[in-house]
């Protein structure tokens, strides 16, 4: 726990950063993608990382998952240094969310809600929706129900903190929006910590306590997602 001064001079405890970025350059060989970047997501957030095409984005939520590893700086899991490949941040309750559908095609959706770590009753409970799918093939599904199966099957497993990267690609607002309520559900209510990628800006306020803008492969911005974000952002980039 860190403490904070308030403006009556009494403090109050703020949680620690289950995440953090100290100094991060990221990117691939020899070229860095992202540069430098410092950043914080706490238990019970939602923290929006925006930005245009080609920022930076996936780079950055790729390795603070441990998929790649940084070029310079750290990321820090629950205080500590993570060095830990992204199968083992995945078993110690980490959730990750890729641009591409993980789900297995040739398998039922039952057979992938069993693939997780938590039980096929509570991804069911989180999305009733997916019931009547349970012995259909998770290749046959929709765009949005394979993405509902993706996301049931990680919150099952009440993750601590969980890294999603573009979310609603390609799917129709109503499904986006079922999406975007249960990672607001999660980290409500179980205080899951939750660093979304996102090319909808609107879309991620709207679920989002805080954003961060990487432009060019730096911050370019932060602040609290409230009525001034999405004219803030449109002056920096839309
Ligand atoms: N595997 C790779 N090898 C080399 N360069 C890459 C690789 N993946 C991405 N890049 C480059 O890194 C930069 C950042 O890409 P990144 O995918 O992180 O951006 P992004 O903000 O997520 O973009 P988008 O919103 O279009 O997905 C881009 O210039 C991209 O071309």
């Amino acid at each position: 726990m860190t403490t904070v001064a308030t403006p009556a001079d009494t403090t109050i405890a703020a949680p620690a950063p289950i995440l953090e970025a100290r100094g991060l350059t990221a990117g691939y060989g020899d070229l860095a993608a992202v540069r430098g970047l410092d950043m914080v997501v706490h238990p019970g957030e939602i923290v929006a990382l925006l930005g245009p095409n080609g920022a930076g984005k996936t780079t950055t939520l790729l390795t603070l998952a441990g998929s790649l590893k940084p070029l310079a700086g750290e990321v820090r899991h629950n205080g500590k240094v993570a060095t830990a490949p992204l199968y083992r941040r995945v078993r110690s309750g980490m959730g990750f969310i890729p641009e591409e559908r993980s789900i297995i095609s040739k398998l039922s959706v039952k057979e992938n809600l069993g693939l997780g770590r938590g039980p096929v009753s509570e991804a069911l409970r989180l999305f009733p929706q997916l019931q009547p799918l349970l012995r259909r093939p998770a290749g046959l599904l929709s765009g949005g129900e394979q993405q509902m199966l993706t996301l049931a099957r990680c919150l099952a497993s009440r993750p601590s903190l969980m890294l999603v990267d573009e979310l609603s690609l390609g799917l129709a607002p109503i499904v986006v929006a079922a999406l975007l309520r249960a990672l607001r559900e999660a980290a409500t209510e179980t205080g899951a910590a939750v660093l979304l990628v996102e090319q909808q800006v609107q879309r991620a306020l709207s679920v989002a306590d805080r954003w961060y803008l990487l432009q060019h492969g730096a911050l370019a911005g932060s602040g609290a997602a409230d009525e001034n974000s999405v004219a803030e952002l449109a002056a920096a980039y839309l």
